[in-house]
């Protein structure tokens, strides 16, 4: 399995089956700002208040062959086993598809993550322990701070400074090691300083 970052901002994500896992997974991908449909005759009271908002939209249904046509990304998320094989069979090969009970089924797993700014860590234990990859998350947590967020927004001016202004890839590479010295996380002046001082 290739862990990559994508981009769901506006795909069409379809999402069969409406109770608590498919709750969950909706939660994470509006986060994404993806345009979710969720189908199922039945949903939670969350589901409902985002339907109801205009953040998803639901269509009040059982599932049927050809709802996931025009879908970037599929997750089968109902109870019934064989509804799920259904979703997945009338998915192309070049469908992302999760089957929430049967990761054979599934040409991707959700990842246990951690978002701070653009520093993003994701963990995955192929499903052999989704309760380990939540444990090894909150280990990973209880270290890292919203510094990050600042110091990341810091690195990302920095780099772009140094990749336009300074030739010498030798000294280039030496003002990128620079950067991660600690006392640029932990240190607006010494940020600044560092900025100013660059050319
Ligand atoms: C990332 C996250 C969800 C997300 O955000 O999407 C996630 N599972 C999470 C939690 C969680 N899931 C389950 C429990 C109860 C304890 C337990 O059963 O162990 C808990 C714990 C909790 O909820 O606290 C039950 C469960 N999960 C799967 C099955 C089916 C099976 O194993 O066949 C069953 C059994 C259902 C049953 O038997 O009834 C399958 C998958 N779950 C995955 C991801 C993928 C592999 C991830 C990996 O191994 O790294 C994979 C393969 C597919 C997928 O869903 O993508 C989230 C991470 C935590 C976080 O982020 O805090
Ligand atoms: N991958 C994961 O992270 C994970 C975690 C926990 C559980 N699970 C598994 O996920 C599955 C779903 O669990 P849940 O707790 O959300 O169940 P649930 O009972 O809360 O919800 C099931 C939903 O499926 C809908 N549904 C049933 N038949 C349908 C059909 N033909 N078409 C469309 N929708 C239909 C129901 O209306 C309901 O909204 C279970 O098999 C469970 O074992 C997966």
């Amino acid at each position: 399995m290739y862990p990559i970052m994508v981009n769901l901002e506006n795909k069409q994500v379809v999402i069969i089956g409406g109770g608590k896992v498919a709750t969950q997974k909706t939660e994470k991908l509006l986060q994404q700002k993806a345009k979710i449909v969720v189908i199922s005759p039945e949903i939670t009271d969350k589901l409902n208040t985002y339907a109801v908002n205009g953040e998803i939209e639901w269509v009040k249904r059982p599932f049927k062959e050809g709802d996931t046509e025009n879908a970037f990304l599929v997750i089968a998320a109902t109870n019934e086993h064989h509804v799920n094989e259904q979703v997945k069979d009338g998915c192309l090969d070049n469908q992302l598809i999760n089957v929430v009970d049967s990761p054979i089924d599934s040409n991707f797993f959700n990842m246990a993550y951690l978002d701070h700014g653009m520093l993003k860590i994701a963990i995955s234990t192929e499903g052999a322990s989704p309760l380990l990859a939540k444990q090894i998350k909150q280990d990973i947590m209880s270290f890292l701070d919203d510094s990050y967020d600042d110091y990341l927004l810091f690195l990302q001016k920095a780099r772009q400074k140094i990749k336009t202004n300074v030739l010498d890839e030798k000294r280039k590479l030496f003002l990128l090691h620079e950067l991660l010295q600690d006392r640029f996380r932990k240190n607006e002046v010494e940020r600044e300083l560092f900025l100013e001082n660059l050319f």
